[in-house]
């Protein structure tokens, strides 16, 4: 799978999102969107009615990472206002296998995220349940934190389960991705990288995108 690289709005001017969207826009992948809710996390940022604004501003298909103490109540409704990939947290989720459904059947790619310490091995038999399996390098709730190194070994684990399962299952990695991390990650087997900090913290957003992405190419080793 080609290295996709999905900027997060996190750190980017929300009184400007749609212009901030702009910036990345024909080079992104993705637009990576992270809903958090006070909750599950101890930060707050937009929710549903900024998501759908945020939709009618931007041809780059949206990427949520619900970062909230009820995803089985509101992950179906990101999906069916358009985001086109909607990930939802293990440690949150009470009915995941029924809430991942729910999001393919609005048409959306249904995403499974990990915290630093949640074990992979747990969740392998829901990789059928999943498009992509997200494996935070962070503790959720900030942007622009120190990348966790401890966890490349499980990002590794992650990308060897994927593989024996023979499915189509994106691994994405979210957390202090820059230009000094992103080549660890896409060697343990990352194929979608989040950068907040690194793209929007940069001068020039577009150009930072495309010196991650030949940073991840470079290091992504062949599989096949
Ligand atoms: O989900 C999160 C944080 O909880 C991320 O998506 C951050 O927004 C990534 O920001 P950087 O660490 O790349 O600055
Ligand atoms: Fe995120």
């Amino acid at each position: 799978m080609a290295v996709q690289i999905s900027p997060s709005i996190l750190s980017a001017d929300f009184a400007r999102l749609a212009d901030e969207a702009a910036r990345v826009e024909n080079v992104a992948d993705w637009l990576h969107v992270d809903v958090m809710d006070y909750h599950f996390v101890p930060n707050l940022t937009l929710g549903l009615p900024v998501v759908e604004s945020l939709l009618k501003t931007t041809a780059t298909p949206v990427d949520c990472h619900l970062m909230i103490h009820d995803p089985d109540r509101w992950a179906p409704d990101y999906a069916e206002a358009g985001a086109a990939s909607v990930t939802i947290h293990a440690e949150a989720a009470k009915a995941a296998v029924r809430t991942l459904r729910a999001i393919r059947a609005a048409g959306a790619r249904a995403g499974l995220a990990l915290n630093p310490a949640t074990a992979v091995e747990g969740y392998e038999d829901l990789l059928p349940e999943i498009d992509m399996m997200l494996v935070m390098t962070v503790e959720p709730g900030f942007g622009g934190q120190r990348f966790l190194d401890i966890v490349l070994p499980k990002l590794a684990r992650a990308r060897a389960l994927i593989d024996k399962h023979g499915g189509e299952v994106w691994l994405q990695v979210d957390g202090g991705v820059s230009a000094e991390t992103i080549e660890r990650c896409a060697e343990a087997g990352a194929d979608v990288f989040v950068a907040g900090n690194a793209v929007y913290g940069a001068d020039d957003p577009a150009r930072a995108v495309q010196e991650l992405r030949a940073l991840a190419e470079r290091a992504t080793p062949p599989r096949w």
